[in-house]
């Protein structure tokens, strides 16, 4: 579903992501896991677009980021650690907004079930977004993703700022959306998180991809030693 081969990014004389291959299937979530300045979010904004492979290709669904950047956007969905969305409007009228951007008319009915799918009271559907916390935000974010029906998800950094309870109902909604056939890639800097969520977990070191674990495989501790003993 999602097809990483030999990515390689510079920026100037410095390579923020170095030979990077990886495929992710449908259905699975895969964590990328590394210190500050690793290559994580760099990895993102290429599989985006917004910034360009020098070697390399990236595909998602079949469809090659540099050469059908509209195809690849209309299959997937970004949540960065802030969802963006306008604070006046309720969550329902963001929704309606953003899934008319993506070309989709649905109705007050399918809104709500929309939300409500994604996790939001029904109680906050018609609140405005200003008096949202930061988890029921990003609650309206993988909302707009289902009304997209979007086959790849990405998230960037989504746990963090969120308490423990909030944290815990988004890993439950990420393994929901990716039980229903999405792919999911989440950048994470909370291994515990991550251990609870993903299917795998990459290791990136320096802008290398140095190693793949299996989350089922190991303990959260287990996890821990094996980040420290690559990243440290
Ligand atoms: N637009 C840019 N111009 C120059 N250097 C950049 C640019 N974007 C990223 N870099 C550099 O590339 C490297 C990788 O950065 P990136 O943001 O991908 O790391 P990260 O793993 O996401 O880190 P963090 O966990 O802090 O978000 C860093 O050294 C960063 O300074």
């Amino acid at each position: 579903m999602l097809e990483i081969q030999g990515v390689t990014k510079k920026f100037k004389q410095h390579t923020a992501v170095h030979q990077l291959s990886l495929n992710v299937s449908e259905g699975e979530v895969f964590a990328l896991l590394g210190p500050n300045g690793a290559g994580k979010t760099t990895t993102l904004n290429m599989i985006l677009g917004f910034e360009k492979p020098d070697e390399g290709s990236i595909s998602v669904d079949g469809y090659t980021v540099t050469e059908n950047l509209k195809e690849v956007r209309k299959r997937l969905a970004f949540i960065p650690e802030n969802v963006q969305l306008y604070p006046h409007l309720s969550g329902k009228e963001n929704l309606a907004y953003f899934s008319q951007l993506a070309g989709i008319n649905y109705s007050q009915d399918q809104l709500q079930s929309l939300l409500l799918e994604a996790g939001l009271q029904e109680k906050a559907h018609d609140s405005p977004i200003s008096t949202y916390s930061k988890g029921m935000r990003q609650k309206v974010g993988v909302a707009i993703a289902y009304s997209k029906k979007a086959k790849l998800l990405l998230l960037d950094e989504p746990a963090s700022g969120l308490d423990p309870l909030s944290s815990a109902e988004l890993s439950q909604l990420v393994r929901k959306v990716a039980s229903q056939g999405a792919t999911v890639l989440m950048v994470s800097h909370d291994l515990f998180r991550v251990k609870e969520t993903a299917d795998r977990v990459g290791i990136f070191k320096n802008g290398e991809l140095k190693k793949i674990v299996n989350a089922s495989e190991v303990t959260a501790n287990d996890l821990e030693l094996i980040y420290q003993g690559i990243v440290e």
